[in-house]
């Protein structure tokens, strides 16, 4: 399992260890002691799924204090642009965000730390994304931004948005408690 940083400090990029045999493939997505090692959670409190129909942005999402989590993230099956958004005010890369592509066939994760917003694109029907968090759900505090507010290109006219995504304030409007 690889561990690669990214221009976002905090996130990183995980290249999940992989072994394939006649009966097909087996990938390991966490492991205490390589997370320990780069001071990431080793405490998640939920994991889940959603499935998603190709076209369909989800996001951008994440916690207030004292709910607001780390995430990690990953696509068993089908394919996602991912993105995280950095809204720390006090980091570097404030306002700045990464995007990845996420699928069945690269197996990579992201670890998002908190003060980051995440979103993604599925690319095709039936997209499985898997979501580990270090705090339960709190629908009191879940909160999110605009995808399309902080300059990220999603090359997509009519993406599928939920109502309550769509009602979500721009970034620019956003009071960030982070
Ligand atoms: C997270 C969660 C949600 N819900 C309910 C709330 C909604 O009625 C429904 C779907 O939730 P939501 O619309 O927030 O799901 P997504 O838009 O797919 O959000 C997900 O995708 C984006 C990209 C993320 O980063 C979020 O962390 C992740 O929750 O499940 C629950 O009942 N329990 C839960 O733990």
């Amino acid at each position: 399992m690889k561990t690669l940083p990214t221009r976002i400090k905090d996130v990183y990029i995980i290249k999940s260890k992989i072994r394939t045999d006649k009966r097909g493939a087996f990938y390991k997505t966490y492991n205490e002691n390589i997370f320990k090692e780069y001071n990431l959670c080793t405490e998640f409190k939920e994991s889940y799924y959603s499935i998603s129909k190709k076209d369909v942005i989800r996001g951008m999402h994440f916690q207030l204090p004292p709910f607001d989590h780390e995430k990690l993230v990953y696509v068993p099956k089908g394919k996602i642009i991912d993105v995280v958004l950095d809204m720390r005010k006090k980091s570097q890369t404030f306002g700045e965000y990464v995007d990845i592509e996420l699928s069945e066939k690269n197996k990579l994760s992201i670890y998002i730390p908190k003060g980051c917003a995440h979103g993604f694109k599925s690319l095709e029907d039936n997209t499985i994304t898997v979501y580990n968090v270090s705090t339960a759900y709190n629908p009191d505090y879940d909160s999110g931004v605009r995808w399309d507010s902080f300059g990220m290109d999603w090359e997509i006219d009519n993406p599928i948005v939920s109502n309550r995504d769509k009602g979500f304030k721009d970034f620019a409007e956003f009071r960030i408690p982070f």
